[in-house]
């Protein structure tokens, strides 16, 4: 279960857009306004956000469904020169946490996670997310388009973060959702990958992650957001990276997996 300490934010209700109380939210845009720390909530399949009960409270409407793919602890992060593959998949877990944690906090922003539910139970476990199975055999992005696929609404915008983003601030996801209507992506610190594609309303994903995902976001249309962003460009592949990610500032989960490891 995720505890109050999860990058100090507060947990939320699963339906969304919640409700005004007193819990202030450290990381929320200025004005964003404050949330309740309601129960967390997980099913296989996510219901329809619930628009209507948004409404009734006066709140944000659910904006974006925000895809997070999340691969099985015991293959991930193979270029991770940390440790044994059981100290790698615990990293990868509290990347994804730290990760999970601070794009959940965006306002108007509905988290599924895109994976393995019984392998990333205990990943997933007390963070408000719904988990879409991952259909893609193998591959990346046929497992974002078929998830994205199951989510289609016309009013409802798509954009997929990638889970090895230990340092993400919420204020840097929000601001980068929120830059405009177009198609448009963020690239890694290399310059060479990709850490957000956004997709929006009535809009196809058409996800193009791998080796050189920038430049084939680029060339099928989007528009790189040339904001700073750093939290959400500090992707962690390498050692070496995560060294930056430390240097920068990490969340509570990978502070704590990744003490005394380097
Ligand atoms: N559900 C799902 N997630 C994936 C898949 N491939 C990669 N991911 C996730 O996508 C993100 C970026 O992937 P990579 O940086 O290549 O991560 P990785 O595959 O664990 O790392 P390497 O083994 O070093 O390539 C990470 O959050 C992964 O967990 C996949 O086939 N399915
Ligand atoms: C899948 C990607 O991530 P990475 O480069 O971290 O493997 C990507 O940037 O498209």
């Amino acid at each position: 279960m995720a505890t109050a300490s999860d990058h100090a934010h507060p947990r939320r209700s699963c339906s969304l857009r919640t409700l005004t109380t007193t819990t202030p939210f450290p990381h929320s845009p200025p004005g964003r306004g404050t949330r309740t720390a309601p129960r967390p909530c997980r099913s296989r399949l996510p219901t329809r956000p619930r628009r209507t009960a948004a409404r009734i409270v006066g709140v944000t409407a659910l904006e974006y469904a925000l895809l997070i793919p999340v691969k099985d602890g015991r293959t991930a992060k193979s270029r991770l020169g940390v440790g044994d593959d059981g100290e790698r998949a615990q990293l990868m877990a509290a990347f994804a946490r730290d990760a999970i944690s601070a794009a959940a906090a965006v306002p108007g922003t509905a988290v599924h996670v895109v994976g393995d539910e019984a392998a990333l139970a205990e990943v997933l476990d007390g963070l408000e997310v719904t988990v879409l199975p991952d259909e893609g055999e193998g591959q990346l992005n046929r497992a974002l388009s078929r998830a994205a696929e199951r989510l289609a609404r016309p009013d409802l915008a798509i954009a997929v973060l990638l889970a090895d983003l230990p340092c993400l601030r919420t204020a840097d996801l929000a601001s980068a959702l929120s830059d405009g209507h177009d198609r448009r992506f963020v690239a890694d610190a290399a310059g060479t990958g990709t850490t957000l594609l956004v997709a929006p309303a009535g809009s196809t994903l058409d996800p193009r992650f791998g080796p050189g995902s920038a430049a084939a976001h680029r060339q099928s249309g989007a528009r790189p957001l040339d904001a700073e962003l750093a939290s959400l460009r500090l992707d962690v592949d390498t050692t070496d990276d995560l060294e930056a990610a430390l240097r920068f500032g990490v969340g509570v989960h990978t502070a704590k997996t990744a003490s005394g490891r380097l």
